[in-house]
């Protein structure tokens, strides 16, 4: 609070989502030009200088819209002035890696308010492998989940079935006010819940109020399988998309962020190679045929 004053920034851009489509690595390769700052965070992990998660609540449920909370979660004008003065870039920028943004459908609204200019990048991954990837990461952080990807299961269809309150908690976000207090539940269900993960991969839904409060050319759409083969490629069509110079980013390869570790103790799964390919063959279709992926976005699919 003391710093509040120096704190005069919002994002110029976002990493929205998606959820485990490679936003933390992305995110890890901006960051490494001198113009570009993440969150004043933590250094203990690699999300605290990435995801604010402002929007899903953090600072609690009734401080979601406040543009100064929100500044106080980006760096001080020093390091602007830094950047700009003294290493000579033509613009420093701040940017929220939040991967949850995307998939929040008030979000748009509420950052079309904070930062009407700014500019929003999703990243996409094939639903099965992204859903998987986000189990194995709650498992791993001692979520004691009710469902899994990684069993043979008789009950395929109503693993799936949303139940009313997830159901309900939809409907309520959707209808939500740029300045209205979260649902209180909204955090636990959205962790918690099979049924979150596959609205989250329900791209067209989600993206849909991006495309209502942002004009087109601010969005930009990456596809993580070609972000995982030819990342600096990517990662310069961003820096163009940003109006970042180029000729300061040096790429170097980077350790895949939050990368999927098969630690848990679960019985059925006997290998990380196991589990993915039980996983893409036995969910995959049943997924996508439930999300209904449009014909454009069929490149998703494995
Ligand atoms: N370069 C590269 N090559 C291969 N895979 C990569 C790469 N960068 C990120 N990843 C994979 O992306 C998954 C993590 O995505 P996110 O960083 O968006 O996760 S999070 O939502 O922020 O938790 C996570 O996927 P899984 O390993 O399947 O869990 C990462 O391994």
């Amino acid at each position: 609070m003391i710093t509040l004053p120096l704190r005069q920034t919002l994002p110029a851009f976002y990493i929205a989502g998606f959820p485990k489509c490679g936003t933390t690595s992305l995110a890890s390769q901006l960051r490494r030009h001198p113009a570009v700052s993440g969150l004043a965070g933590l250094p203990y992990h690699e999300v605290l200088n990435k995801e604010s998660h402002f929007l899903n609540g953090v600072l609690g449920p009734c401080h979601a819209a406040s543009r100064l909370l929100y500044q106080s979660f980006f760096p001080t004008v020093f390091t602007k002035f830094w950047a700009e003065n003294i290493i000579g870039v033509k613009r420093w920028m701040a940017f929220d890696a939040c991967p949850l943004t995307a998939c929040l459908p008030f979000a748009a609204n509420r950052l079309s308010k904070l930062t009407p200019k700014a500019k929003i990048v999703f990243m996409l991954r094939e639903p099965a492998r992204a859903i998987f990837s986000g189990e194995i990461m709650l498992r791993n952080m001692g979520m004691p989940l009710q469902w899994t990807l990684s069993e043979e299961s008789q009950a395929l269809g109503s693993m799936f079935e949303e139940q009313q309150d997830e159901t309900q908690l939809w409907q309520d976000m959707a209808a939500l006010g740029p300045t209205d207090p979260l649902p209180a539940h909204m955090p636990h269900l959205l962790y918690t819940r099979l049924g979150s993960l596959m609205r989250f991969c329900d791209y067209p839904e989600r993206l849909a109020p991006f495309l209502e409060h942002f004009p087109a050319e601010n969005l930009m759409f990456i596809d993580f399988k070609e972000f995982v083969e030819e990342p600096e490629a990517v990662i310069r069509n961003v820096l163009d998309f940003l109006g970042l110079e180029q000729h300061l980013f040096r790429y170097e390869q980077l350790p895949p962020g939050m990368k999927k570790y098969i630690g848990w103790e679960y019985v059925a799964v006997e290998s990380a190679a196991e589990a993915m390919i039980f996983t893409g063959h036995r969910y995959q279709p049943y997924i996508n045929a439930r999300l209904h992926l449009p014909e454009e976005l069929l490149w998703l699919r494995i």
